[in-house]
């Protein structure tokens, strides 16, 4: 049955899925990576495509921003058979550590946001990427020689209240940088049995304006897919 919100037939979704919250990024991805890629739903600008990856089949379906809007899509994901759910976004860098267009593979994600609260009923929890997709994703960046940063994200709500002391303070506790999704992905998933990751690259510092250089991001945004292709490949079957 199609979902509410990501307008699919069961069939129409691969059992993995790669998830940028961006739809531009969504059709990148399709058109350069994907082999005989078609578009399963393009409602509400939650694009997304199915094709094959070195003979794997794989989706890539927008999340839009923030946890509401991912957390919505990877329940209808779920519905639709998808097994693994490796979203693929960009963070601003809570630490100088981590660098413009840095490669950064989430473990967990401090749950600053609202749509964890309310699926968790307010109790404590540690929405956390299952090992086996970092395991596979720190393979794959190994075997590619792009430099990569393994640990803590935080996920938040409202983008523009971050501030250089909110990072730092963040910082000193181990997260590499902030984004907007991975909680609400990692706790669906695990809530359904399902498994998920997180890939980023770093967009700017938290509380800085200032981008990355469109060209320097994008070539960070295709090092972290190819990365998650490979990681891909390594897990389909396991
Ligand atoms: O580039 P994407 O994947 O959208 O990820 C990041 O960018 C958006 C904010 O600019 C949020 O969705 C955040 O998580
Ligand atoms: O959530 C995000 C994503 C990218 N950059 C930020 O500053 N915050």
């Amino acid at each position: 049955m199609s979902q509410i919100h990501v307008r699919a037939q069961p069939g129409d979704v691969a059992e993995h899925v790669l998830l940028p919250g961006d739809p531009n990024r969504a059709r990148h991805i399709a058109q350069t990576y994907l082999e005989g890629a078609t578009l399963y739903t393009d409602h509400r600008q939650l694009l997304g495509f199915t094709g094959t990856y070195r003979g794997v089949r794989v989706s890539v379906q927008t999340t839009g921003m923030g946890c509401p809007s991912a957390a919505i899509v990877a329940e209808e994901l779920i519905r639709l058979g998808a097994r693994t759910l490796l979203r693929v976004g960009t963070l601003g860098g809570a630490t100088p550590q981590v660098r413009p267009a840095d490669l950064v593979i989430a473990t967990a994600a401090v749950p600053n946001d609202g749509t964890t609260r309310q699926l968790l009923g307010g109790a404590p929890y540690a929405p956390a990427a299952s090992f086996e997709v970092v395991e596979a994703a720190v393979q794959a960046a190994r075997a590619q020689e792009i430099p990569h940063h393994v640990g803590l994200v935080m996920t938040e709500d409202a983008f523009y209240a971050s501030t250089p002391e909110h990072a730092r303070l963040w910082a000193s506790r181990g997260v590499l940088g902030f984004e907007m999704e991975a909680s609400a992905i990692f706790l669906v998933a695990a809530l359904h049995g399902a498994r998920a990751g997180c890939l980023t690259a770093c967009s700017n510092d938290i509380g800085d304006p200032q981008l990355v250089p469109d060209d320097v991001l994008a070539a960070g945004v295709d090092r972290m897919v190819r990365a998650a292709l490979d990681a891909i490949v390594t897990l389909d079957g396991k």
